[in-house]
């Protein structure tokens, strides 16, 4: 954990400006960068680091936290309004034990938050430039002229040439068909034997690319497909040949904290899109029905609901449908929690992560599991990403349909859940399906 005397506070400065293109403002940046946006949350772009927090091991959650209090303790901050106040972003690995000597998650460690330099805030008719300063030189001076000379640079950023999509020449898959049909079988038996009740099992693609990844060209590409899914890019170090990446597009909220309402969801349980409207609807009405998925996602749903009890004085379950996204459809059901006390949302966040939709339950026995069956590392992959301020209000989304990227290779990753009666062959294919997203950007 790196340590912060206490001199180390933040000092903030921000200012309404006339919104540069997103996709201008993202090839601009400077690493490490960051790029978030979330369906009816601000769109933010984050350029270097004004300070950067990691930690590691199973208190990692409580230790970005503590952390993240003492920068913000005495914090010298206007940012004039909401949008523009200063945010960490980053994300944390899914398991707690996580070597960063291992490719490809060699530059992200087991949790990292990063309080941008220089963040660009979009809200729906306008937009804010914040610059944050930490340390002894970070005077409201200094910070000040920094954000009128930024101010002045967005205003002429030049536009940005399209950049051609890299081709996918090699792929590889962590796991033969027959190796994932000897674990899907596997854990169905541990099933019926009333070890597990569901565990979700992974796959990792690894593609190598004709030429180095653009990671802001997909990003802005995947705002057209997946508009109401949570997108996200994260450039952890300034490493200007490999510059490695995570990115994403997810539909899975895991949290989002807003004085003492907590909203959260459960989306557990898969079909395809069909090539007519009616073929989807006859699609999603199978989905409804099928006994295998519904029984898949209230697993999702009560454990949820079991998780966030000790905090909730009230939790609201909506309805269970369809959530329809471009290449698959899935079953999702709203939760909404009221809490009897302020809590931090990484509070919350380290009580939900991981649900069911993601690790399994047991939870223990099947995390464990996953660590024995998985020959990849998972990394930030079905993991906690989001950010929080400092009132530890936040927002964190589950960080699936994503890959991790260094150079010309790029590492995608998708799961399924297994319940008793799941087919090895029906579960391979799906995990076909959940690499569209971030295929079809590749390819
Ligand atoms: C683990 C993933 O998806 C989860 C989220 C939605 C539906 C799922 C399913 O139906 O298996 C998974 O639980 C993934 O996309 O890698």
């Amino acid at each position: 954990m790196k340590s912060l005397g206490d001199e180390m506070r933040v000092v903030s400065r921000a200012r309404q400006i006339s919104a540069p293109p997103a996709r201008a403002a993202l090839a601009d940046a400077a690493t490490p960068r960051l790029f978030w946006s979330g369906d009816g949350e601000e769109t933010v772009i984050g350029s270097g680091a004004a300070v950067t927090l990691t930690a590691g091991g199973e208190d990692r959650f409580g230790d970005v936290r503590a952390a993240a209090d003492r920068l913000f303790a005495e914090g010298d901050v206007h940012a004039g309004t909401e949008a523009a106040r200063p945010r960490l972003f980053g994300g944390f690995t899914f398991h707690d034990e996580h070597d960063t000597d291992e490719k490809p998650w060699g530059a992200f460690p087991s949790a990292q938050f990063v309080l941008p330099r220089r963040q660009v805030t979009y809200t729906d008719d306008a937009a804010w430039l914040t610059v944050n300063g930490v340390g002894p030189d970070a005077t409201a001076e200094l910070v000040s002229d920094e954000l009128d000379a930024t101010a002045a640079k967005l205003g002429n950023l030049p536009t940005p040439e399209t950049m051609r999509a890299s081709n996918v020449v090699e792929r590889e898959r962590t796991t033969t068909k027959e190796a994932w049909r000897a674990s899907v079988t596997d854990a169905t038996d541990r099933i019926a034997a009333g070890e597990l009740r569901k565990i979700v099992l992974a796959v990792a693609l690894r593609a190598r690319l004709d030429g180095p990844l653009a990671a802001h060209e997909v990003t802005a590409r995947l705002a057209d497909t997946y508009p109401d899914c949570y997108r996200f890019l994260f450039e952890p170090t300034g490493d200007a040949e490999l510059t490695p990446a995570f990115i994403g597009a997810t539909p899975e909220r895991l949290a989002t904290l807003r004085g003492r309402t907590l909203a959260t969801g459960a989306l557990a349980g898969t079909t395809g899109r069909g090539d007519t409207p009616a073929e989807d609807e006859w699609l999603a009405d199978e989905l409804r029905r099928d006994e295998k998925n519904v029984h898949e996602h209230d697993i999702v749903v009560d454990a949820i609901r079991d998780q966030l009890s000790p905090f909730a004085a009230s939790i609201s379950t909506g309805e269970r449908d369809v959530r329809r996204l471009a290449t698959v459809q899935h079953l999702e059901t709203p939760i909404t929690a009221t809490l009897s006390d302020d809590e931090h949302v990484l509070t919350l966040v380290e009580a939900l992560h991981p649900t069911p939709a993601v690790g399994g339950l047991p939870p223990d026995r099947a995390l464990a599991t996953i660590r024995d069956t998985e020959s990849f590392d998972r990394g930030w992959y079905a993991a906690p990403v989001g950010w929080f301020d400092a009132a530890g209000h936040g927002s964190f989304a589950v960080a699936i349909r994503s890959a991790v990227t260094a150079g010309d290779t790029a590492t995608l990753f998708a799961g399924v859940g297994i319940v008793e009666d799941s087919d090895p062959d029906a579960e391979w294919d799906e995990v076909q399906l959940k690499y569209r997203p971030m295929l079809d950007e590749l390819e």
